[in-house]
This record gives structure tokens, C-alpha cells and sequence, in this order.
């Protein structure tokens, strides 16, 4: 549904000398810096799925939306979506695809909600009747009642990004496009906002690709993350191999119901796990998981004594993602 094949993106920038006049004398400047933000990245997304594209700041990953979305023009290499090439085929391809900047609105900014819905409906010609089913939808989905009226710049920014979202699907395009849709939002903001999403796409049907500096979108949302680096791709894969690659322990609690015995655990390491704590009835075991699956740790425990309950707590993702940036 989306490729990019072999794309790269290289910026040009004219060097600003010190000095009078330095602002104007650099737009005649013959000297200029080369930045080559996304280096010859390619992958696929097939249909249905929702991607994480995430990476450091100043990675890559906003270069790549916007060539994506067809707003840049690579250096080299070629996007498809659902077959069609944005950079030559525009008009075909922008009523395929949504796009939401979390940073910058697409709605007028002077003007009540419900007029740029208006305008963008005549712009994508969407029907009067269809804009009004699906408007009723999203209302009811997202509460865009309670600033109908309301001019854009009036909006608090989590109403932004509601209207923006509604905004962007109200062509009922089969991609959606995120940079950063819950930058800057609060708990509940962000929660109303990855219901929708998560509607969108497991209800809908919906290809997303979004791009997030919250761990907890990707880890709530996407079956699937990328990883950009320098502008290049250095993970693709699912949350749970990730966690998996970086090998970062997992913790098991296990409260036992009376006595249990600890065997002796030789230096050289019996088992590949460690024990970390011992509290009364309770003890705490960490391990990689790469090395012994939880069913083997319980296994081995269980017969230290009667198990009562059970805890296990994941490697926190923030702290994965840290490891590979
Ligand atoms: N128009 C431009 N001209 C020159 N350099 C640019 C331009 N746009 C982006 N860059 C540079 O390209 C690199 C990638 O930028 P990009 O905005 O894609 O990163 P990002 O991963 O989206 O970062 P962030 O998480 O901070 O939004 C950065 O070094 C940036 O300074």
C-alpha cells in the first residue's frame, strides 16, 4: 500500500557568511552546506497495517513523511501509494491520502470549524451528503460539537487536533499520515485521540504510518515500528522483537503460598535468570528473554513451592528505544 523504494533526500543549503548584509549576500552565495537527511531508505507497508516511524530528533522522519505524502520531491528514489507515484500523479494520489502535522493545522485559521470542513469537502469533492454521514461520525466520535463554531485559532490545541483528524479523514482516504498528532497533548487528550486512531484502523481498515516521540502511542497502537537514524533505517520490525533484540530484563515476582525451599544457585549461574529480591513469601527473579522463555522461569520456580500469584513487568519501552537512538 506504501513503498519507498531506494529514497533519498539531500538538502542544499546556501552558507551564510558573517557580516553586513549576511541574510541578503547568502541568497547569492555560490557556497553551500549539503545535508543528505534520508539516505536511500526502502520498505513496504502493506494494507491494514499501523507503523511506528520513530528516530532522534533531527533523523529523518519528517523528510520521509513529507516525500511520502508527495509535499517534497526526493533526491532520488520513488514513493507509491496503492501504486500510484504522488511526485507525478498528485491529484490521484492526495484523494488516497490524509495527512495530520501534529505541529501545524490545515484548517483556516480564522474561520469557524465547520467552514474549512466545508472547504475541504468542495476541494476533495466529497458530496454534501457523504460530508454530512461522515461529519455526524466523527462528531460523535471525536466531540467536535463543542466548538463547531469556533475559529481555528481559538482552539485548544488537543480541540486542534481532533478537528485536524476529522479534517484529514473527511475524504475517507484509505491513508492516513501522522507527525506527531499528540505532541504537547495532556493524558486524556492523548487517550481520546488513540481511541480514534485505533478505530480507524482496526474498525476502518485504515493504513496508518505515524511518527511519535511518545513510546506509549507506539507501544498502544503499532504492531510494527521503524527506526530512523542519521537518516537511515536501522530497525523494522514488531515492538515485541525490539524488546527482545535490546535483551533488556524482564522482572517476575512470584508470591508463594506457604514454604518454598530456594535451591542453591552456584556461581557459575544453574539457570539464566537472576534472583533480585526475597521478601517473606514473596521473590523476585530478572531475566533476558531472549536467553529462557517465562514458561521455563515459571516451570523452574513452581517447583521451589506452591505458586499463589504471578507478576511480570516488561522492560519499560522508553528505556528500549533509549538504548538503540
Ligand atoms: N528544508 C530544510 N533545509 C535544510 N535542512 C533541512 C530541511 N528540513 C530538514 N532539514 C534537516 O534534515 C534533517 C532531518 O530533519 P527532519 O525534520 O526530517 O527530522 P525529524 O526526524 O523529523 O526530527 P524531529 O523529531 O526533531 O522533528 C535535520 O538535520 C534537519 O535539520
Amino acid at each position: 500500500m506504501i513503498e519507498a523504494r531506494q529514497l533519498r533526500k539531500e538538502f542544499r543549503t546556501p552558507v551564510v557568511k558573517k557580516g553586513r548584509w549576511a541574510g541578503v549576500r547568502a541568497l547569492f552565495s555560490s557556497e553551500y552546506v549539503h545535508k543528505e537527511a534520508v539516505k536511500e531508505i526502502g520498505f513496504q507497508i502493506k494494507r491494514g497495517e499501523f507503523v511506528g516511524y520513530i528516530g532522534p530528533n533531527g533523523a529523518g522522519k519528517s523528510t520521509t513523511i513529507k516525500m511520502l505524502t508527495g509535499i517534497l520531491h526526493p533526491t532520488s528514489g520513488e514513493v507509491l501509494l496503492g501504486g500510484i507515484n504522488p511526485h507525478k500523479d498528485r491529484r490521484r494520489a492526495v484523494q488516497r491520502l490524509g495527512v495530520v502535522f501534529g505541529q501545524r493545522s490545515q484548517l483556516w485559521w480564522d474561520l469557524p470549524v465547520k467552514d474549512s470542513y466545508d472547504i475541504l469537502s468542495r476541494m476533495y469533492g466529497v458530496k454534501p451528503s457523504e460530508q454530512q454521514q461522515r461529519l455526524d461520525q466523527f462528531a460523535a466520535l471525536l466531540d467536535l460539537q463543542e466548538f463547531w463554531e469556533t475559529p481555528v485559532r481559538k482552539l485548544s490545541l488537543g480541540q486542534r487536533m481532533r478537528a485536524d483528524l476529522a479534517a484529514a479523514m473527511l475524504h475517507d482516504p484509505e491513508l492516513l499520515f501522522l507527525d506527531e498528532p499528540t505532541i504537547g497533548l495532556d493524558v486524556n487528550a492523548k487517550r481520546n485521540i488513540r481511541s480514534f486512531l485505533k478505530l480507524l484502523n482496526e474498525e476502518f481498515g485504515k493504513t496508518i504510518l505515524l511518527t511519535t516521540h511518545d513510546m506509549d502511542d507506539i507501544e498502544q497502537l503499532c504492531g510494527r515500528v521503524m527506526v530512523i537514524n542519521h537518516g537511515e533505517l536501522t530497525y523494522d520490525g514488531t515492538t515485541r522483537q525490539l524488546r527482545d533484540q535490546i535483551g533488556l530484563p524482564t522482572l517476575i515476582r512470584v508470591t508463594y503460598r506457604g514454604e518454598y525451599r530456594l535451591p542453591v544457585l552456584t556461581p557459575e549461574g544453574r539457570y539464566p535468570f537472576r534472583l533480585t529480591e526475597q521478601k517473606h513469601d514473596r521473590i523476585t527473579v530478572e531475566a533476558n528473554r531472549k536467553e529462557i522463555s517465562t514458561m521455563d522461569i515459571l516451570r523452574e520456580l513452581g517447583s521451589w513451592g506452591e505458586i499463589e500469584d504471578v507478576v511480570m513487568e516488561e522492560p519499560d519501552f522508553e528505556e528500549v528505544i533509549h538504548r538503540i537512538y
